[in-house]
């Protein structure tokens, strides 16, 4: 949109704005927001105009008299209401103010504007409509023209579904939701159903058997664990790959909150202050975004992972502080200090396939970014699905074989392979196409001419080299710009995100979810993976920024870069150092420890050589043993900003 496009004025008119209502101004609306100038007596604009911009507009209601009079706002009770025929235009912003600190925080603001210019109320009505329509359709990106304002209908209202689990964190879950959510929802005309989780595994067994065209999304208010079982649940379904396209929200309600960080991150809001309000806030002003999951192989299970799997001191920490829940974030500070002085080390054998070449020597060199010099790219050529039925047994009985050519590999060498790739078509963004999203037909498998079946493309490198967020150095070596990209105007359009395009699989209804990368458990991995045998402090795959509040632990990472980032500390450290590297987490400046080790992977297998030790997914414990996971492109829909 070109700036004459968002200034452009679409609707305007001299009202009065409460609560003193004696002053009349002159108040436009464009597609930036609402500016409003105070007009002299002789009815022109005079003095300085004041700008409500739409993004940080959350919504619109018409009130009339009553509903004034009876608001809970102490301004408007007392305004002068001076006419029973004029009606009100409330509008709900969330504007970013300073605080003495020098960062900001969003505060909850209201305009009342007071439509009274004809006689008849009704007449008033319809301005006043007009107006509340136009703005909502804003709101929603749609693309209105000035000859569109007059006959435009407001957009279908947003039905979500609410689950609260009132035991996560320091078990205030539903408060948040009374006092600081709902009347959020209601400014924004979002219509919500609340179900409070009745046990553990409850939202597995609903994501299982609702109707997922019944609702617009799900949101959750409780910590990470809500979130992991109601994707589970989802992608547990025989139409996963429908199901999984279910815009998730995350509301703060635990003790970790990490998805809810991530999505707030990613954003550009603020992290350390209202935590509730920065969410439900992005919550309301979101777009669809895709999320990576991360397919998670045990020997009895499969799971799907969203934020991490974790193993030696953090799955400790994670673990062992449960019992602490009610302390909030502040668990994991205290079992940090007891692990750190009674260090365990765990013997393991740590494989990951490499996005790029993987260097040994790098770790001691600290010369990790040079690692990445040639980037990966696989064509799945064609598969022998056994139809095996996941979920069902051990995953060591799961091995299916399939075809595949690494493109790095100069003579273009087939290698063996696990399981059929069906696809997925990946949603659309564009408003229009918001309710529509989950009746989208299959995309037919694309036929590869030397193959039988169906062709995929993991086009990593590809992403990498349209990406934004990526800077080539002046070899040529591709790698991650440091630097997050806060997005300061929430309304841009993400449409031609690559992410987007990350994976465009096509499924057959009923397919088991595909793990090309993967070898059975009990093979060896394939022959071009990493393997290292050693002791490690820990070892862990994560795929999201945040771990935790102040545990910014993978600052490369995105909620939809493709990749998982394994996080190694081996054996050979000191107390010192390691508490240096955890006293630099919050900032993410662990990854410039010599004894930290970040490697951008598409899959790992983590294969513990002692008998006893935790091992968590997404801070849930999993039985102790071999665990392997490969990444899932964009697979999931958040409900963020990006
Ligand atoms: N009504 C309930 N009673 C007991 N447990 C429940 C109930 N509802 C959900 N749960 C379980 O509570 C566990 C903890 O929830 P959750 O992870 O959301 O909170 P948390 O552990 O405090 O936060 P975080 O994971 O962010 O640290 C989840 O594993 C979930 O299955």
């Amino acid at each position: 949109m070109t700036d004459s496009e968002s200034s452009e004025i679409l609707l305007e008119g001299t009202f009065g704005i409460l609560p003193n209502n004696e002053r009349l101004y002159h108040v436009a609306l464009s597609k930036k927001g609402i500016s409003y100038t105070e007009c002299d007596s002789n009815g022109k604009s005079a003095g300085k105009s004041l700008l409500i911009a739409f993004k940080d507009v959350t919504g619109a209601k018409i009130q009339n008299h009553e509903d004034l009079i009876n608001s809970g706002c102490a301004k408007c009770r007392t305004a002068r209401v001076s006419s029973l025929s004029e009606c009100y235009l409330t509008i709900y912003c969330y504007p970013r103010v300073p605080k003495t600190s020098g960062d900001s925080t969003r505060k909850a603001k209201k305009m009342t504007l007071v439509m009274g210019p004809c006689k008849e109320y009704d007449r008033n009505y319809k301005i006043c409509q007009t107006w509340r329509n136009t703005i909502l359709n804003l709101l929603r990106n749609v693309d209105l023209g000035k000859g569109d304002v007059e006959t435009c209908s407001p957009p279908p209202q947003r039905k979500i579904l609410v689950l609260i689990n009132p035991h996560s964190g320091p078990g205030k879950a539903k408060q948040i939701f009374e006092k600081g959510v709902m009347k959020m929802l209601e400014e924004a005309d979002i219509s919500y159903k609340v179900v409070v989780t009745e046990r553990a595994g409850h939202a597995t067994e609903l994501m299982k058997t609702i109707n997922i065209s019944e609702w617009y999304g799900v949101v959750i208010v409780s910590g990470d664990g809500l979130i992991y079982e109601a994707i589970n649940g989802l992608m547990s379904r025989p139409d996963w790959d429908k199901a999984i396209t279910l815009p998730v929200g995350a509301i703060p309600g635990g003790s970790g909150n990490a998805m809810s960080l991530n999505i707030n991150y990613t954003a550009g809001e603020p992290l350390d202050v209202n935590q509730v309000l920065h969410s439900t806030f992005v919550l309301i002003k979101h777009r669809v975004i895709p999320m990576d999951l991360v397919l998670i192989q045990t020997p009895a299970q499969q799971l799907y992972s969203f934020l991490s799997v974790s193993f030696g001191i953090i799955a400790d920490i994670d673990y062992e502080s449960e019992k602490m829940r009610a302390l909030g974030a502040t668990r994991f500070t205290v079992y940090f200090l007891k692990r750190l002085v009674s260090l365990r080390k765990y013997k393991a054998r740590v494989s990951f396939l490499p996005l790029t070449e993987y260097d040994p020597d790098a770790r001691q060199q600290k010369r990790r970014e040079q690692t990445f010099a040639k980037s990966r790219r696989f064509t799945i050529l064609s598969h022998s699905s056994t139809s095996t039925n996941i979920g069902n047994g051990s995953v060591y009985e799961n091995g299916t074989n399939g075809i595949y050519r690494s493109m790095s590999l100069p003579n273009n060498g087939r290698k063996e392979r696990s399981l059929s790739m069906p696809t997925m078509k990946n949603v659309s963004e564009s408003l229009q196409n918001e309710f529509r999203h989950r009746q989208e037909e299959n995309d037919l498998a694309e036929v590869d001419e030397d193959a039988e079946n169906v062709t995929f493309e993991l086009e990593k490198a590809e992403s990498y080299e349209k990406s934004k967020r990526l800077s080539s150095d002046q070899d040529g070596v591709m790698m991650m710009n440091g630097n997050h990209n806060h997005n300061e105007d929430a309304e841009s359009d993400t449409s031609d995100s690559p992410f987007e395009e990350t994976v465009s699989m096509v499924k057959n209804s009923g397919d088991p979810v595909p793990s090309p990368l993967l070898t059975p458990l009990d093979s060896p991995v394939p022959s071009d993976w990493i393997t290292i045998e050693d002791e490690f402090v820990t070892a862990c795959a994560l795929y999201q920024p945040y771990l935790g509040p102040d545990n910014l632990t993978a600052p490369d990472s995105r909620l939809n870069d493709g990749l998982i980032h394994m996080f190694l500390i081996r054996g050979e450290v000191t107390k010192v150092a390691l508490l240096n590297l955890f006293l630099s987490i919050d900032k993410g400046e662990h990854v410039k420890s010599p004894i930290c080790e970040m490697v951008k992977v598409l899959a790992f297998r983590i294969e513990p050589l002692t008998e006893t030790g935790n091992i968590m997914v997404d801070g849930e414990k999993v039985p102790f043993g071999p665990i392997q996971g490969q990444v899932l492109p964009g697979m999931a829909k958040v409900m963020g900003v990006q």
